[in-house]
Protein backbone atom coordinates (compact mmCIF):
# COMPACT_ATOMS: atom_id res chain seq x y z
CA UNK A 1 0.00 0.00 0.00
CA UNK A 2 1.31 3.58 -0.46
CA UNK A 3 0.27 6.37 0.89
CA UNK A 4 0.09 10.14 -1.00
CA UNK A 5 -0.06 13.37 0.73
CA UNK A 6 -2.02 16.21 -0.41
CA UNK A 7 -4.97 14.02 -1.82
CA UNK A 8 -7.80 15.65 0.58
CA UNK A 9 -10.64 13.80 -1.34
CA UNK A 10 -9.56 10.34 -0.28
CA UNK A 11 -7.34 11.04 2.94
CA UNK A 12 -7.97 8.52 4.94
CA UNK A 13 -8.64 6.05 2.20
CA UNK A 14 -6.04 2.90 2.06
CA UNK A 15 -4.50 3.54 -1.39
CA UNK A 16 -3.20 0.57 -3.78
CA UNK A 17 -0.62 0.34 -6.45
CA UNK A 18 -2.07 -0.02 -9.69
CA UNK A 19 -3.15 -3.72 -10.23
CA UNK A 20 -1.14 -5.00 -13.03
CA UNK A 21 -4.35 -4.11 -15.43
CA UNK A 22 -3.20 -7.65 -17.43
CA UNK A 23 -4.18 -9.71 -14.82
CA UNK A 24 -7.24 -11.01 -15.61
CA UNK A 25 -8.41 -13.71 -14.05
CA UNK A 26 -8.04 -15.91 -17.18
CA UNK A 27 -9.15 -19.16 -15.45
CA UNK A 28 -12.18 -17.95 -14.11
CA UNK A 29 -14.95 -20.64 -13.77
CA UNK A 30 -17.85 -20.28 -15.83
CA UNK A 31 -20.82 -22.20 -14.73
CA UNK A 32 -23.82 -22.27 -16.77
CA UNK A 33 -26.60 -22.93 -14.12
CA UNK A 34 -29.03 -24.62 -17.31
CA UNK A 35 -26.79 -27.34 -17.61
CA UNK A 36 -27.12 -31.03 -15.87
CA UNK A 37 -22.50 -30.20 -15.24
CA UNK A 38 -23.30 -27.29 -12.99
CA UNK A 39 -23.52 -29.14 -9.86
CA UNK A 40 -19.69 -30.60 -10.52
CA UNK A 41 -18.87 -27.85 -12.13
CA UNK A 42 -19.36 -25.52 -8.82
CA UNK A 43 -18.28 -27.88 -6.67
CA UNK A 44 -14.84 -28.08 -8.59
CA UNK A 45 -14.63 -24.08 -8.54
CA UNK A 46 -15.68 -23.81 -5.04
CA UNK A 47 -12.80 -26.27 -3.78
CA UNK A 48 -10.16 -24.34 -6.44
CA UNK A 49 -11.22 -20.66 -5.85
CA UNK A 50 -14.64 -20.30 -3.61
CA UNK A 51 -15.64 -18.31 -6.46
CA UNK A 52 -17.22 -18.85 -9.84
CA UNK A 53 -19.32 -16.71 -12.56
CA UNK A 54 -22.97 -17.89 -12.88
CA UNK A 55 -24.71 -17.45 -16.23
CA UNK A 56 -28.04 -18.38 -17.61
CA UNK A 57 -29.35 -17.86 -14.30
CA UNK A 58 -33.10 -17.46 -14.61
CA UNK A 59 -33.01 -14.05 -13.28
CA UNK A 60 -34.77 -11.50 -15.75
CA UNK A 61 -32.06 -8.85 -16.76
CA UNK A 62 -34.76 -6.02 -16.48
CA UNK A 63 -35.14 -6.90 -13.23
CA UNK A 64 -31.06 -6.28 -12.48
CA UNK A 65 -31.36 -3.45 -14.76
CA UNK A 66 -34.28 -1.89 -12.62
CA UNK A 67 -33.06 -2.18 -9.09
CA UNK A 68 -29.61 -0.60 -11.33
CA UNK A 69 -31.31 2.47 -12.07
CA UNK A 70 -32.94 2.79 -8.71
CA UNK A 71 -29.89 2.99 -7.30
CA UNK A 72 -28.61 5.35 -9.19
CA UNK A 73 -30.92 7.28 -8.86
CA UNK A 74 -30.81 7.33 -4.82
CA UNK A 75 -27.33 7.64 -5.02
CA UNK A 76 -27.50 10.59 -7.32
CA UNK A 77 -29.86 12.47 -4.53
CA UNK A 78 -28.17 15.42 -2.47
CA UNK A 79 -25.82 13.92 0.41
CA UNK A 80 -28.04 15.61 3.02
CA UNK A 81 -31.01 13.57 1.48
CA UNK A 82 -28.61 10.64 1.52
CA UNK A 83 -27.63 11.01 5.04
CA UNK A 84 -31.24 10.79 6.10
CA UNK A 85 -31.46 7.18 5.44
CA UNK A 86 -28.40 6.86 7.54
CA UNK A 87 -26.56 5.39 9.69
CA UNK A 88 -25.45 2.22 8.63
CA UNK A 89 -25.54 0.48 11.51
CA UNK A 90 -27.63 -1.93 12.11
CA UNK A 91 -29.20 -1.07 8.58
CA UNK A 92 -29.27 2.18 6.31
CA UNK A 93 -26.85 4.82 4.43
CA UNK A 94 -23.54 4.56 4.93
CA UNK A 95 -19.99 6.51 2.80
CA UNK A 96 -16.45 6.01 3.59
CA UNK A 97 -16.70 4.24 6.82
CA UNK A 98 -17.12 0.35 6.48
CA UNK A 99 -18.18 -1.33 9.83
CA UNK A 100 -17.37 0.12 13.44
CA UNK A 101 -13.93 -0.51 13.46
CA UNK A 102 -12.33 1.66 11.30
CA UNK A 103 -12.31 0.39 7.78
CA UNK A 104 -12.30 3.06 4.83
CA UNK A 105 -13.29 2.63 1.70
CA UNK A 106 -14.05 5.01 -1.75
CA UNK A 107 -17.90 4.02 -1.46
CA UNK A 108 -21.18 4.70 -0.51
CA UNK A 109 -23.54 1.90 0.44
CA UNK A 110 -26.96 0.79 1.38
CA UNK A 111 -26.93 -2.14 4.23
CA UNK A 112 -30.49 -3.19 4.12
CA UNK A 113 -32.14 -6.59 6.19
CA UNK A 114 -33.77 -9.36 4.28
CA UNK A 115 -37.31 -10.57 5.99
CA UNK A 116 -37.71 -13.84 4.14
CA UNK A 117 -37.71 -12.56 0.89
CA UNK A 118 -37.98 -9.32 0.93
CA UNK A 119 -37.26 -5.79 2.72
CA UNK A 120 -38.75 -5.89 6.39
CA UNK A 121 -42.45 -3.82 5.76
CA UNK A 122 -41.13 -1.74 8.84
CA UNK A 123 -37.77 -0.72 7.62
CA UNK A 124 -37.87 3.05 6.81
CA UNK A 125 -34.79 2.94 4.40
CA UNK A 126 -35.22 3.20 1.17
CA UNK A 127 -38.40 5.26 1.46
CA UNK A 128 -39.15 5.66 -1.94
CA UNK A 129 -42.12 3.38 -3.70
CA UNK A 130 -39.99 2.53 -7.00
CA UNK A 131 -36.57 1.99 -5.20
CA UNK A 132 -38.52 -0.82 -2.49
CA UNK A 133 -40.10 -2.38 -5.36
CA UNK A 134 -37.37 -3.15 -6.97
CA UNK A 135 -35.13 -4.09 -4.44
CA UNK A 136 -38.25 -6.63 -3.85
CA UNK A 137 -38.31 -8.04 -6.70
CA UNK A 138 -34.20 -8.73 -6.97
CA UNK A 139 -33.52 -9.97 -3.81
CA UNK A 140 -36.45 -12.73 -4.08
CA UNK A 141 -35.21 -14.17 -7.16
CA UNK A 142 -31.71 -14.01 -6.19
CA UNK A 143 -32.52 -15.49 -2.98
CA UNK A 144 -33.97 -18.62 -5.27
CA UNK A 145 -30.51 -18.05 -6.84
CA UNK A 146 -28.65 -18.65 -4.08
CA UNK A 147 -30.83 -22.04 -2.70
CA UNK A 148 -30.54 -23.38 -6.12
CA UNK A 149 -26.62 -23.20 -6.46
CA UNK A 150 -26.38 -24.41 -2.50
CA UNK A 151 -28.91 -26.93 -3.81
CA UNK A 152 -26.22 -27.51 -6.37
CA UNK A 153 -23.15 -27.61 -4.48
CA UNK A 154 -24.48 -30.72 -2.55
CA UNK A 155 -25.28 -32.57 -5.45
CA UNK A 156 -21.60 -31.55 -6.76
CA UNK A 157 -20.32 -32.73 -3.66
CA UNK A 158 -22.20 -36.04 -3.32
CA UNK A 159 -24.42 -35.60 -0.04
CA UNK A 160 -27.78 -35.91 0.70
CA UNK A 161 -30.36 -34.56 1.43
CA UNK A 162 -30.32 -32.38 -1.46
CA UNK A 163 -31.66 -29.61 1.18
CA UNK A 164 -28.80 -30.23 3.51
CA UNK A 165 -27.01 -26.77 2.67
CA UNK A 166 -29.85 -24.71 0.82
CA UNK A 167 -31.98 -25.05 3.59
CA UNK A 168 -29.57 -23.33 5.96
CA UNK A 169 -30.97 -20.21 3.83
CA UNK A 170 -34.15 -20.96 2.94
CA UNK A 171 -35.39 -22.00 6.72
CA UNK A 172 -38.00 -19.37 8.30
CA UNK A 173 -35.33 -17.29 10.44
CA UNK A 174 -32.50 -17.56 8.18
CA UNK A 175 -30.04 -14.15 8.45
CA UNK A 176 -30.02 -12.42 5.03
CA UNK A 177 -28.53 -9.09 4.49
CA UNK A 178 -28.58 -6.86 1.21
CA UNK A 179 -25.82 -4.87 0.52
CA UNK A 180 -25.90 -1.92 -2.73
CA UNK A 181 -22.33 -0.33 -3.29
CA UNK A 182 -21.65 2.31 -5.14
CA UNK A 183 -17.76 3.62 -6.19
CA UNK A 184 -17.47 6.81 -7.42
CA UNK A 185 -14.90 7.66 -9.98
CA UNK A 186 -11.96 8.48 -8.12
CA UNK A 187 -10.57 11.61 -10.42
CA UNK A 188 -8.09 12.70 -7.62
CA UNK A 189 -6.07 9.65 -8.81
CA UNK A 190 -6.45 9.90 -12.32
CA UNK A 191 -2.73 9.26 -13.81
CA UNK A 192 -1.04 8.65 -10.92
CA UNK A 193 -0.40 5.19 -10.71
CA UNK A 194 -2.46 4.57 -7.37
CA UNK A 195 -5.94 3.21 -7.01
CA UNK A 196 -7.96 3.67 -4.01
CA UNK A 197 -9.30 1.04 -2.55
CA UNK A 198 -13.13 0.72 -2.84
CA UNK A 199 -13.54 -2.35 -0.45
CA UNK A 200 -10.56 -3.80 1.26
CA UNK A 201 -9.79 -7.03 1.65
CA UNK A 202 -12.01 -9.69 3.52
CA UNK A 203 -14.04 -12.58 3.37
CA UNK A 204 -17.67 -13.11 3.39
CA UNK A 205 -18.49 -14.41 6.91
CA UNK A 206 -21.98 -15.50 6.02
CA UNK A 207 -22.36 -18.78 3.72
CA UNK A 208 -22.92 -17.77 -0.04
CA UNK A 209 -22.79 -14.01 -1.29
CA UNK A 210 -24.37 -13.68 -4.93
CA UNK A 211 -22.66 -10.60 -6.35
CA UNK A 212 -23.98 -8.54 -9.58
CA UNK A 213 -22.34 -5.48 -10.99
CA UNK A 214 -22.75 -2.61 -13.97
CA UNK A 215 -20.25 -3.09 -16.45
CA UNK A 216 -17.16 -1.22 -14.83
CA UNK A 217 -14.92 -3.74 -13.17
CA UNK A 218 -12.87 -3.04 -9.59
CA UNK A 219 -13.43 -6.58 -7.69
CA UNK A 220 -10.22 -8.46 -7.82
CA UNK A 221 -10.18 -11.72 -5.52
CA UNK A 222 -6.91 -13.70 -4.42
CA UNK A 223 -6.30 -17.21 -5.55
CA UNK A 224 -4.70 -19.96 -3.17
CA UNK A 225 -1.38 -18.75 -4.11
CA UNK A 226 -1.71 -15.61 -2.94
CA UNK A 227 -1.94 -13.89 -6.58
CA UNK A 228 -4.48 -11.21 -6.96
CA UNK A 229 -6.46 -11.22 -10.04
CA UNK A 230 -8.75 -8.61 -11.67
CA UNK A 231 -12.51 -10.26 -12.25
CA UNK A 232 -13.91 -8.86 -15.79
CA UNK A 233 -17.27 -7.08 -14.90
CA UNK A 234 -20.52 -8.83 -16.78
CA UNK A 235 -23.72 -7.39 -15.87
CA UNK A 236 -25.92 -10.53 -17.23
CA UNK A 237 -24.20 -12.54 -14.61
CA UNK A 238 -23.79 -13.67 -11.18
CA UNK A 239 -20.51 -13.85 -9.25
CA UNK A 240 -20.64 -16.00 -6.18
CA UNK A 241 -18.66 -16.13 -3.36
CA UNK A 242 -17.89 -18.94 -0.69
CA UNK A 243 -17.75 -17.56 2.48
CA UNK A 244 -16.49 -18.58 5.86
CA UNK A 245 -19.48 -20.32 7.16
CA UNK A 246 -19.71 -22.45 4.25
CA UNK A 247 -15.61 -23.45 4.13
CA UNK A 248 -16.12 -24.87 8.00
CA UNK A 249 -19.62 -26.79 6.70
CA UNK A 250 -17.60 -28.26 4.38
CA UNK A 251 -15.00 -28.69 6.66
CA UNK A 252 -12.02 -26.63 3.96
CA UNK A 253 -13.03 -28.28 1.01
CA UNK A 254 -14.56 -25.52 -0.60
CA UNK A 255 -12.77 -22.34 0.29
CA UNK A 256 -13.76 -18.99 1.66
CA UNK A 257 -12.37 -16.35 -0.91
CA UNK A 258 -10.29 -13.27 -0.24
CA UNK A 259 -11.48 -10.56 -2.35
CA UNK A 260 -11.01 -6.40 -2.54
CA UNK A 261 -12.85 -4.02 -5.10
CA UNK A 262 -10.44 -1.22 -6.02
CA UNK A 263 -12.03 2.06 -7.01
CA UNK A 264 -12.02 3.48 -11.27
CA UNK A 265 -10.35 6.90 -11.63
CA UNK A 266 -12.50 7.25 -14.32
CA UNK A 267 -16.33 5.29 -14.14
CA UNK A 268 -18.89 4.29 -11.01
CA UNK A 269 -19.46 1.03 -10.30
CA UNK A 270 -22.14 -0.16 -8.74
CA UNK A 271 -23.18 -4.04 -6.89
CA UNK A 272 -25.57 -5.20 -5.64
CA UNK A 273 -24.93 -8.68 -2.96
CA UNK A 274 -27.29 -10.94 -1.53
CA UNK A 275 -25.46 -12.71 1.55
CA UNK A 276 -26.97 -15.59 2.74
CA UNK A 277 -26.27 -16.31 6.21
CA UNK A 278 -28.02 -18.94 8.42
CA UNK A 279 -30.32 -18.59 11.46
CA UNK A 280 -28.11 -17.43 14.35
CA UNK A 281 -29.07 -20.38 16.29
CA UNK A 282 -27.60 -22.69 13.46
CA UNK A 283 -24.31 -24.80 14.75
CA UNK A 284 -21.45 -24.20 12.42
CA UNK A 285 -19.71 -27.33 11.70
CA UNK A 286 -18.73 -29.94 8.84
CA UNK A 287 -21.48 -31.83 8.02
CA UNK A 288 -21.09 -35.08 9.14
CA UNK A 289 -21.52 -36.74 5.44
CA UNK A 290 -18.89 -34.85 4.49
CA UNK A 291 -16.63 -36.31 6.76
CA UNK A 292 -14.66 -39.12 5.43
CA UNK A 293 -13.57 -42.31 7.92
CA UNK A 294 -11.48 -40.83 11.10
CA UNK A 295 -11.35 -37.16 9.69
CA UNK A 296 -11.81 -34.66 12.32
CA UNK A 297 -13.33 -31.05 12.57
CA UNK A 298 -10.81 -28.47 11.81
CA UNK A 299 -12.54 -25.87 13.54
CA UNK A 300 -14.08 -25.36 17.11
CA UNK A 301 -17.95 -25.37 17.24
CA UNK A 302 -19.74 -22.16 17.28
CA UNK A 303 -22.73 -21.20 16.25
CA UNK A 304 -23.54 -17.93 13.37
CA UNK A 305 -24.80 -15.79 15.68
CA UNK A 306 -21.03 -16.36 18.02
CA UNK A 307 -19.21 -16.06 14.82
CA UNK A 308 -21.42 -13.23 13.23
CA UNK A 309 -20.49 -11.35 16.64
CA UNK A 310 -16.77 -12.42 16.62
CA UNK A 311 -16.83 -11.06 12.73
CA UNK A 312 -18.58 -7.63 13.39
CA UNK A 313 -16.40 -6.86 16.06
CA UNK A 314 -12.99 -7.70 13.76
CA UNK A 315 -11.63 -5.49 10.83
CA UNK A 316 -12.36 -5.99 7.26
CA UNK A 317 -9.09 -7.43 6.36
CA UNK A 318 -8.58 -10.25 9.89
CA UNK A 319 -8.30 -13.62 9.37
CA UNK A 320 -11.84 -14.57 11.29
CA UNK A 321 -11.51 -18.16 10.75
CA UNK A 322 -7.98 -17.83 12.86
CA UNK A 323 -9.89 -18.26 16.18
CA UNK A 324 -12.08 -20.52 15.15
CA UNK A 325 -9.57 -23.14 14.38
CA UNK A 326 -8.59 -26.38 16.34
C1 LIG B 1 -15.38 -4.37 9.04
C2 LIG B 1 -16.49 -5.03 8.93
C3 LIG B 1 -17.54 -4.77 7.89
C4 LIG B 1 -18.35 -6.05 7.93
C5 LIG B 1 -18.37 -6.30 9.41
C6 LIG B 1 -16.90 -6.21 9.74
O1 LIG B 1 -16.65 -6.00 11.10
C7 LIG B 1 -16.19 -7.48 9.23
C8 LIG B 1 -17.02 -8.17 8.11
C9 LIG B 1 -17.61 -7.16 7.12
C10 LIG B 1 -18.64 -7.76 6.18
C11 LIG B 1 -18.09 -8.26 4.84
C12 LIG B 1 -19.23 -8.86 4.03
C13 LIG B 1 -20.46 -7.97 4.00
O2 LIG B 1 -20.23 -6.84 3.18
C14 LIG B 1 -20.81 -7.48 5.43
C15 LIG B 1 -22.16 -6.77 5.44
C16 LIG B 1 -20.74 -8.62 6.37
O3 LIG B 1 -21.64 -9.30 6.79
O4 LIG B 1 -19.45 -8.78 6.83
C17 LIG B 1 -19.64 -6.66 5.94
C18 LIG B 1 -19.76 -6.02 7.32
C19 LIG B 1 -20.31 -4.61 7.25
O5 LIG B 1 -20.13 -3.89 6.28
O6 LIG B 1 -20.87 -4.22 8.29
O1 LIG C 1 -18.92 -4.23 -4.29
C1 LIG C 1 -18.36 -5.26 -4.65
O2 LIG C 1 -18.17 -5.55 -5.82
C2 LIG C 1 -17.91 -6.27 -3.58
C3 LIG C 1 -18.19 -5.77 -2.20
C4 LIG C 1 -18.02 -6.79 -1.15
O3 LIG C 1 -17.18 -7.64 -1.24
C5 LIG C 1 -18.89 -6.74 0.02
O4 LIG C 1 -19.74 -5.83 0.09
O5 LIG C 1 -18.74 -7.61 0.88
FE1 LIG D 1 -17.38 -9.18 0.28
Amino acid sequence: MVVLAGTPAVDHIPLLRSPDPGDNFSGMPVVDLSRPGAPRAIADACERFGFFKLVNHGVALDAMDRLESEAVRFFSLPQADKDRSGPAYPFGYGSKRIGLNGDMGWLEYLLLAVDSASLPAASAVPSCALFRAALNEYIAAVRKVAVRVMEAMAEGLGIAPADALSAMVAAEGSDQVFRVNHYPPCHALQGLGCSATGFGEHTDPQLISVLRSNGTSGLQIALQSGHWVSVPSDRDAFFVNVGDSLQVLTNGRFKSVKHRVVANSLKSRVSMIYFGGPALTQRIAPLPQLLREGEQSLYKDFTWGEYKKAAYNSRLGDNRLAHFHR
